[in-house]
């Protein structure tokens, strides 16, 4: 009885101890904490668990949108986290040279590649072996390669026009966020493992896609969760992550193999008398500069699920948004003059080429606003101070310790940047003096709000660590879109489908907006939709 007795007051003294210290521990991080000033919702300022279920809910950017404007420019996502909506944090932050040994990829990047065993260099965060990294991948986007990759991309587009087709009268609805993503993963398929995966033609291997936008959604809510420490070796566990991860965890090894039995077959290709020239013999022929290492069989296995995931997720989400932006009923006059334009200067399908797309004014405005308004990467980038004491942003002293970070989905919603940035406006790219005949034409901008524009567009990230595939990216988007739009008439079909319907968003509180292409934010996007109609162009 003694025994049980002392049990209960141990019990009892052990749960007034554990509260006082969360108590103590809420109140510090409340009011005596660096980043006790700094605004944001009691949860995020208390707890590091409103990340995580930011992330779990697919609406993180949004959410960080509607905290940013209710709290203004600093925003506390995180007792130690702190997002900023400026230009100029966006360059310190990312781009500034000076602060590169003060700023580090944040912890969470560790996790994102730990069931794969290896970073890449995407998830590298020491900066002299990520440094290594691009040294050696830069070379895969050199002119050379990119020269060559063109050829393999054109191929997919033709491709992708013949699955489109609906012959001389309309097709049936084309669900354009899968098309765009067969696409996009053949075009990477081809380039990475010297095969496209064939999805545009056939169901069989549609199955890669949807195992990395499971394993997407999976690290990103797992990368965030409080103790690290201690997730991370669990995610690494197989037979665990079998039990505990579901359908989702086991994606992500399953990928893993995948992309790694790829790697071994492209490797072996490498040997034959006949080189083929995509992206993974450059990769293959490259060495580092300064070293001259080559990458290891682990480094390469790791690029590649990299460059899958991060190349053909991200374009495939910015042309299926294409399609959405470009058949709403409001863009009419912005479709009709944009094909007009098209056919009027490219008299053969086969003169639209990446460099010509290049110098289309009006096309490359359509593409430039197309990636502000849906960033394919749309939440913020942590980045964490390393350096004792801290560094200055935006005019404000950051302690070191602190996890800091800008989100393209913000800052590409700022109303000083874009005027109504909530409507899809390709003028908002095209200087005043540049004439562009159309039937309603908004107004042009001055050059001072072009480079207001240009200051906040980050869709690519800036800085060492920026996205090293944008000319590809820009290339694909650009060959695709050109070549479909100058091919097709293209019209919304009646019924649609959408990642996010009003209803679903106003009951979880979240701003609406009716014009904007619905994403699930999962660090890359999950959408839905557009229908569209195709029908072969009479000339
Ligand atoms: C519309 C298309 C694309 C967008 C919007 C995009 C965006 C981004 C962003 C925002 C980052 C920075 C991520 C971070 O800091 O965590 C990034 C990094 C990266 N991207 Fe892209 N990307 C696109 C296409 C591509 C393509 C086609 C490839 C290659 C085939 C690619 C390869 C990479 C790689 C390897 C990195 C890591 C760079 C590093 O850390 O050094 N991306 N991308």
């Amino acid at each position: 009885m003694a025994v049980f007795s002392d049990f209960q007051n141990a019990s009892f003294l052990f749960a007034v101890a554990l509260l006082t210290f969360l108590l103590l521990r809420i109140l510090y991080r409340l009011i005596l904490h660096p980043l006790a000033k700094y605004p944001g919702p009691f949860l995020s300022r208390v707890s590091s668990i409103s990340i995580p279920l930011q992330a779990a809910s697919g609406d993180r950017h949004l959410r960080q949108l509607q905290e940013h404007c209710k709290y203004g420019p600093i925003v506390r996502i995180g007792p130690n986290a702190l997002s900023f909506s400026s230009p100029a944090a966006l360059r310190t932050i990312y781009q500034s040279s000076r602060l590169q040994n003060q700023l580090r990829k944040s912890d969470y990047y560790k996790t994102i590649d730990a069931p794969a065993g290896a970073y890449s260099t995407h998830s590298e965060i020491s900066r002299r072996k990520h440094a290594f990294r691009r040294r050696v991948l830069d070379q895969a986007f050199s002119e050379a390669s990119m020269r060559s990759a063109e050829e393999f991309v054109i191929n997919n587009v033709d491709t992708l026009c013949d699955v489109l087709s609906g012959g001389s009268s309309w097709s049936e609805p084309r669900k354009m966020d899968d098309y765009a993503t067969y696409f996009a993963y053949d075009v990477m398929g081809d380039l990475v493992f010297g095969k496209p995966f064939n999805c545009m033609i056939s169901a069989e291997n549609r199955y890669v896609p949807k195992l990395i936008t499971a394993s997407s959604e999976f690290l990103y809510t797992t990368a965030h969760l409080p103790l690290q420490n201690i997730v991370r070796p669990m995610i690494c566990c197989k037979p665990l992550m079998d039990w505990l991860g579901g359908q989702a965890a086991q994606d992500e090894f399953h990928f893993v193999a995948h992309a790694a039995a790829c790697m071994k077959e492209r490797i072996a290709k490498e040997e034959e008398k006949e080189v083929r020239m995509d992206m993974m013999h450059y990769i293959l022929n490259a060495k580092d500069p300064v070293t001259s290492r080559p990458f290891t069989q682990l480094e390469l296995e790791a690029e590649a699920s990299l460059l899958i995931a991060a190349g053909a997720d991200t374009t495939s989400s910015s042309l299926a948004a294409a399609f959405f932006y470009l058949t709403l009923p409001s863009s009419e006059p912005i479709l009709q003059y944009l094909q007009q334009q098209l056919r009027k200067d490219f008299a053969e399908v086969s003169s639209i080429t990446w460099s010509a797309t290049k110098n289309h004014t009006y096309f490359r405005a359509v593409v430039e606003e197309i990636l502000r308004f849906s960033p394919a990467v749309p939440s913020e980038l942590p980045r964490t101070i390393i350096e004792k004491p801290g560094i200055v942003i935006a005019g404000e002293f950051i302690p070191a310790g602190t996890t800091v970070g800008c989100s393209a989905y913000v800052l590409h919603h700022d109303e000083a940047a874009y005027p109504e940035p909530f409507a899809f406006k390709p003028e908002r790219w095209i200087p005043q003096d540049v004439e562009t005949h159309l039937a309603e034409p908004s107004p042009l901008q001055d050059a001072e709000q072009i480079a207001k524009a240009r200051e906040a567009f980050c869709a690519f990230s800036l800085g060492s660590r920026g996205c090293v595939g944008k000319q590809l990216a820009y290339m694909e988007l650009s060959l695709a879109l050109a070549r479909v739009l100058w091919t097709f008439d293209v019209r919304r079909a009646a019924e649609q489908v959408t990642a996010r319907t009003k209803d679903q968003a106003e009951l979880k509180g979240l701003p609406w907006h009716e014009e904007e292409y619905q994403v699930k934010d999962v660090f890359l996007t999950v959408r839905d939709g557009p229908l569209v109609e195709f029908r072969r162009h009479q000339r």
